[in-house]
């Protein structure tokens, strides 16, 4: 058995980069940059007031000075004049500071009769003036690859960039496998349950940046296996959740490799989530996941997520470790490395009662996969461990 660490390693050199594509700024929110872009213009193009108040010389400042108002400048509608000595620009938040002020006074800190202000207040030291230029300048490069957030998008369309190149979507085929799966909705028999994983991996690679397909469920049967695969057809990766282990029914690895697959590995040295599988199936990759529910979604988050990623020419890497306190004393650990459902809080991680690999509601509760690595002596409450926020 390989660590999860290598099988890491050998799925991002399965990963092969996807197209680029163009979308309008309004669809790129979550999308991948796939290519350096530059602002088209300066922003802001002008020196602007950042309050409301007056526009007039720094050097003539003075408590009790006074100045004659010879214009106006609002956001939109400059004043065209010059400020000389002795004047001042009445002037709003954002607009252009005229010729020959550097300094806007606080509409607070003056008195106005008819066009005559005196300064009354403690004017400060801030001219209150944005430079020209100040955020960004015409050529400023943002820098791909990166997931575009809400925040990129605004500084997107400041820099009056209204399409955006972005990685295509990596189409992701899951499969269910195992006859006694029926769809949410639906009424199970007396020996049948609902196809969690599915929904579940779905949600976790949307989020990441797929376009997931749920496919029709696969019965225990090669035939239906082979199918369900056909079904696949198109896809960058085909994930199969279930039929990974040594049971009679459990066919995934009989009829990928008939259908060609070339397999990378299979058994990772991991818990929950050993009988994973991955490789490359025709021009798609291919993981095989378990069928627990929990092993499905911590592989999820260890390998199809983060291949996810890969995909859309984001860094390939392994979910980030971060390290908290133990607020308990764990047992030794065995010859697998053991993610735990935990529940960090106040700095301090608590490994949940159940670890059973069954357990969606446990795993729905955790925060956080608190890491024991392989054979791991037993540790007190205190120690700094690892985990992954989930
Ligand atoms: N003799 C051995 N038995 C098992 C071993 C082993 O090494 N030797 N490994 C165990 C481990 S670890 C795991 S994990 C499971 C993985 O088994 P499979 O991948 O073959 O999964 P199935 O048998 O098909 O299903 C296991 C379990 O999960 C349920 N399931 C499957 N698909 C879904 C789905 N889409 N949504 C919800 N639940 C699903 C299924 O009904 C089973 O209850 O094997 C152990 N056995
Ligand atoms: O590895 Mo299985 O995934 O322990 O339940």
């Amino acid at each position: 058995m390989i660590s999860v660490t290598e099988a890491q390693s050998l799925l991002f050199g399965l990963v092969n980069p996807l197209e680029h594509e163009t979308v309008p700024l309004v669809q790129a929110v979550g999308r991948v940059l796939a290519r350096d872009v530059t602002a088209k213009r300066t922003q802001p193009p002008f020196a602007a007031s950042a309050m409301d108040g007056y526009a007039l010389r720094a050097g003539e400042l003075a408590k009790g000075a006074s100045f004659e108002v010879i214009g106006e400048s609002a956001a939109g509608a400059g004043f065209a004049g010059t400020v000389g000595p002795g004047q001042a620009a009445r002037i709003f938040t954002g607009a252009p500071v005229p010729e020959g002020a550097d300094f806007v006074v606080l509409q607070e800190d003056v008195t106005r009769e008819g066009d005559t202000i005196i300064i009354t207040g403690d004017t400060g030291d801030s001219h209150n003036i944005r430079p020209a230029g100040g955020d960004f300048k015409t050529g400023h490069r943002f820098a791909a690859p990166k997931r575009l957030g809400p925040a990129d998008i605004a500084l997107l369309a400041a820099m009056n960039i209204a399409e955006v190149p972005v990685t295509r979507k990596p189409v992701v085929a899951l499969i269910s496998t195992g006859n006694e799966l029926v769809m949410p909705g639906e009424t199970p028999g007396p020996d049948q349950i609902i196809a969690s994983n599915t929904f579940g991996l779905k949600a976790m690679l949307d989020r990441a940046g797929a376009e997931t397909r749920i496919l029709p469920i696969a019965q225990d049967t090669p035939e239906s296996l082979k199918t369900a695969l056909d079904l696949a057809e198109g896809a960058d990766l085909v994930i199969t959740i279930g039929g990974a282990s040594v049971g009679d029914h459990d066919l995934v690895a009989r009829v990928a490799a008939d259908m060609g697959l070339e397999r990378s590995f299979y058994k990772v040295a991991m818990r929950p989530g050993k009988p994973l599988m991955a490789g490359r199936l025709g021009d798609a990759m291919m993981i095989g996941l378990p069928g627990n529910p929990v092993s499905a979604m911590v592989c999820g988050t260890l390998f199809a997520a983060p291949v996810v990623e890969a995909m859309l020419g984001l860094p390939a890497r392994a979910p980030q470790r971060m390290q908290a306190e133990l607020a308990v004393d764990v047992a030794a650990n065995g010859p697998r490395e053991h993610y735990m459902r935990a529940i960090l809080q106040d700095g301090l991680l608590t490994p949940l009662p159940s670890q059973d690999s069954s357990l969606l509601s446990v795993l729905s509760a955790a925060n956080a996969l608190l890491i024991r690595p392989v054979r791991d002596p037993a540790q007190p409450a205190g120690h700094m461990i690892e985990y992954i926020p989930i």
